[in-house]
């Protein structure tokens, strides 16, 4: 099995801009050292930056556009986040929908800018169509449990084991991360178990009291 991927999704939340960024990127580079995992974060834009210079740890763009360099304007282009420092980008987010069409473009102009890729889906077909795309990582994340608290690995095991296979059947290559309501090192433990080679999580860590106790702990089982 590949090395397990924690990604933490910074999204919007007010907990993860600037210095409190900052902040989770120092726990992550730390606790990813001392353990056999890799953590990523994806902070917003204007701290791709400051995160890959200060820190040595995966810097993911939450999205990119299927747009490529040129007279666009308030696009955001796969070259121009790898140029401010990203290492890859997350493509199709529940809260950053694209058309299938625009998911292509978005990847391949990633992958020419040479950013690694996480396509995000929201149930088996998608996860399985999306593997055509052979992205690096496929997230599936059942929409009603993102930001719920409540474990898809827990709440819908099902899903899991069904999008690992639909995934595997197109590219035996592609990795699968476990996304929505991840928050604890049992979550973590059961996503692995499940066949998955890591989590897509946000709230859990980034809008915790103490994000490196709750970093601590996802690592704890694996
Ligand atoms: O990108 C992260 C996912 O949408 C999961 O969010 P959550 O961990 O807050 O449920």
């Amino acid at each position: 099995m590949a090395t397990p991927f924690i990604l933490i999704n910074l999204k919007t939340y007010t907990e993860g801009f600037g210095h409190n960024a900052q902040k989770i990127a120092q726990s992550a580079e730390r606790i990813a050292h001392e353990n056999d995992v890799r953590i990523g974060l994806a902070p917003g834009y204007m701290d791709i930056h400051p995160l890959n210079v200060h820190y040595s740890l995966p810097v993911f763009a939450q999205h990119v556009d299927a747009v490529s360099p040129g007279a666009h304007t308030g696009h955001i282009v796969a070259e121009a986040v790898k140029a401010a420092g990203a290492t890859g980008t997350l493509i199709n987010h529940s809260e950053r929908r694209l058309t299938l069409a625009d998911v292509e473009s978005a990847h391949t102009m990633a992958r020419a800018a040479g950013l690694e890729t996480v396509i995000c889906t929201n149930n088996v077909a998608t996860s399985g169509a999306a593997a055509f795309f052979s992205p690096d990582y496929i997230a599936i994340e059942p929409p009603e449990l993102i930001g719920s608290g409540v474990s898809v690995s827990k709440a819908d095991p099902e899903i899991i084991e069904r999008s690992v296979e639909a995934v595997r059947s197109v590219r035996e290559t592609v990795k699968v991360l476990t996304g929505a309501g991840i928050s604890t090192g049992e979550c973590v433990k059961t996503a692995l178990d499940l066949g998955t080679d890591g989590v897509l999580l946000a709230s859990g860590v980034v809008k915790a009291k103490d994000p490196e106790a709750v970093l601590r702990d996802l690592v704890s089982k694996i």
